[in-house]
C-alpha cells in the first residue's frame, strides 16, 4: 500500500483507534502481530516486544525488484517513528501525525505549504524562535506576517485577507505573556472569510493531555516535542497532527523531501516519555498554582491563567482542562530580576520548559533574545519579566528556594496587591 516516493508515507490506516480517557490513553500503545495491522492499529510488531523496538536501520530490503516494501528508507518512513505517530494521532485526536527534528522543523513543515505573495497572520505575543522563522519567511520568500493582538478575535479578522491569508498561526497561552486565544471562535471567522486559510495552533505550552485544538476547529496542531510530550530534556523533537488526509499528505511530501523525520532512537524516547505525559502534568500542574498564588500573594504581577484575576480565565477553562506549569511575573526592575534569576538553587537557570526539573528564566534575555529589543518594546514585552517552567519536585522546597532568592534579591517584602 506504500507509495513512499511520493504523497503516501509508509504504515498508514484508516482505522479508527478505541479511545479511552486520557491518562489510559497514553500509556495504551496499540500494536498487532497480524501482518495486515489489525483494527486500530497501523503498526504490526510480529514478537508483541512489550516496548516498541528501535528499527536503527536506514534501509530496509525490498521484495523484489520494483522495492513495493512497506518501508524503504528511513527517510520516508521507519517502524519506530511510525509507533510513536499512530499513537499520538490518537491522542490529538489527528487523521495522522509526523513526528519530525525539533518544534521549529515542525513549524518549518507548515509554513511551507504557504507561497510567496501570500501571508500569514500570527500574533504578538509568540516564542522567539517562531517570531524569527516568519521573519526570514517575509526577508527572504515573499511571505509577509501580520503580527496582530490574537487575544481578539476581531483583530484577527480585520487582518484577514480572502485572496491571501493562507495560514493563521495562534500560540495559546502564548510564550512568555502567557495569553490566551479564542481557538474556536477565531477557527468559525477564518473557515467563514477564508476557505483557504488553515488554523495552525501551537500548542506546545498545553500539550494534548490538556488541549486538543484540532477538536476546537483547528486544522493543524503542532507541539515542540523536546518539552511536555517528552518531559526529560533528553531530545529535541517536533509533532503535528493535521485533520484531514488532504493536509496530511502534503505535510508528509515536506517531511520526506527534506529529510526531517525524527531518527528511531529518538522516537523510541519520545514515545517512552508520552506514556507519563498525564502524571508529569498533573503532578506539574499542581506545583504551579502553588508557586502562582505566592507569588500573588506577595504581590507580583503573575501571568498564569489558573488564577482567576488572569482577563481570560474563563475562556482558557472553556479551550482546556487545565492551566499548565509554565507562568511568568514582573518584578519591576530588570537588575532585580536578574538577582532573583541567579539566586535560586533548585530552579535551574535554562531556556525551555515542560522538563520534570523546574527552569527558571528571563525571556528577553534567552528565549526572546532573537526579537529585536524595539521590537519587544513594541509588544510591550517586559524586560523584567521571569519565566518558571514548574517541576515535579516537592513544592514545599521548590518555595522555600523562591522565597530565599526573592529575599536574597531584596524583592521581599512587598506590598500585598490582596
Ligand atoms: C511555544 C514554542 N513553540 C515552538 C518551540 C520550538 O521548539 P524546539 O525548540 O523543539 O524547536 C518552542 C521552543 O523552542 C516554543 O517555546
Ligand atoms: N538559543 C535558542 C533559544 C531556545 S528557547 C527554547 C524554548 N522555546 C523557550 O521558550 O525557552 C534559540 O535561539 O532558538
Amino acid at each position: 500500500m506504500t507509495n513512499v516516493a511520493t504523497l503516501d508515507s509508509p504504515a498508514v490506516t484508516t482505522a479508527k483507534p478505541k479511545h479511552y480517557r486520557p491518562a489510559t490513553e497514553l500509556v495504551h500503545i496499540e500494536t498487532s502481530t497480524d501482518p495486515t495491522g489489525g483494527p486500530g492499529s497501523t503498526v504490526r510488531d510480529p514478537y508483541n516486544a512489550a516496548s516498541v523496538p528501535i528499527y536503527q536501520s536506514a534501509t530496509f530490503k525490498q521484495p523484489g525488484a520494483h522495492g513495493s516494501g512497506e518501508y524503504d528508507y528511513s527517510r520516508s518512513g521507519n517502524p519506530t517513528r511510525s509507533h510513536v505517530e499512530s499513537h499520538l494521532a490518537k491522542i490529538m485526536r489527528a487523521q495522522r501525525a509526523f513526528v519530525v527534528s525539533s518544534g521549529m522543523s515542525a513549524l518549518d513543515v507548515i509554513l511551507r505549504l504557504v507561497k510567496a505573495g501570500e501571508e500569514i497572520i500570527a500574533g504578538d505575543d509568540l516564542y522567539g524562535g517562531t517570531n524569527r522563522l516568519l521573519g526570514y519567511l517575509s526577508q527572504y520568500n515573499g511571505v509577509v506576517t501580520r503580527h496582530v493582538d490574537t487575544t481578539e478575535p476581531l483583530a484577527v479578522m480585520e487582518a484577514l485577507n480572502p485572496e491571501k491569508t493562507r495560514i493563521v498561526l495562534l500560540e495559546t497561552p502564548t510564550n512568555p505573556l502567557i495569553k490566551i486565544a479564542d481557538i474556536s471562535a477565531i477557527a468559525d471567522l477564518v473557515h467563514q472569510q477564508c476557505p483557504r486559510a488553515l488554523v495552525v495552533v501551537d500548542n506546545t505550552m498545553m500539550s494534548p493531555y490538556l488541549q486538543k485544538p484540532l477538536m476546537l476547529g483547528a486544522d493543524i496542531v503542532y507541539h515542540s516535542g523536546t518539552k511536555y510530550l517528552s518531559g526529560h530534556h533528553d531530545l529535541m523533537a517536533g509533532v503535528i497532527g493535521a485533520k484531514t488526509q488532504a493536509t496530511a499528505e502534503q505535510l508528509y511530501f515536506v517531511i520526506n523531501a527534506t529529510g526531517c523525520g525524527l531518527s528511531p532512537f529518538d522516537s523510541w524516547l519520545l514515545l517512552r516519555g508520552v506514556k507519563t505525559l498525564a502524571v508529569r502534568m498533573e503532578k506539574q500542574q499542581d506545583n504551579a498554582r502553588q508557586i502562582a498564588e505566592f507569588l500573588i500573594n506577595q504581590g507580583f504581577r503573575v501571568h498564569y491563567p489558573g488564577n482567576p484575576a488572569h482577563p481570560q480565565y474563563e475562556l482558557h477553562k472553556r479551550l482546556s482542562s487545565g492551566p499548565g506549569a509554565v507562568l511568568s511575573f514582573e518584578t519591576g526592575s530588570t537588575e532585580v530580576s536578574e538577582r532573583i534569576v541567579e539566586a535560586t538553587k533548585l530552579w535551574g537557570i535554562s531556556v525551555s520548559f515542560g522538563c520534570v526539573n523546574s527552569l527558571i528564566s528571563m525571556p528577553c534575555q534567552m528565549s526572546h533574545a532573537s526579537i529585536p529589543a524595539h521590537v519587544r518594546q513594541e509588544r510591550a514585552l517586559p524586560e523584567d519579566l521571569i519565566r518558571l517552567c514548574v517541576g515535579i519536585e516537592d513544592p514545599q522546597d521548590l518555595l522555600e528556594d523562591l522565597e530565599n532568592a526573592l529575599h536574597e534579591a531584596g524583592a521581599l517584602p512587598r506590598k500585598s496587591l490582596g
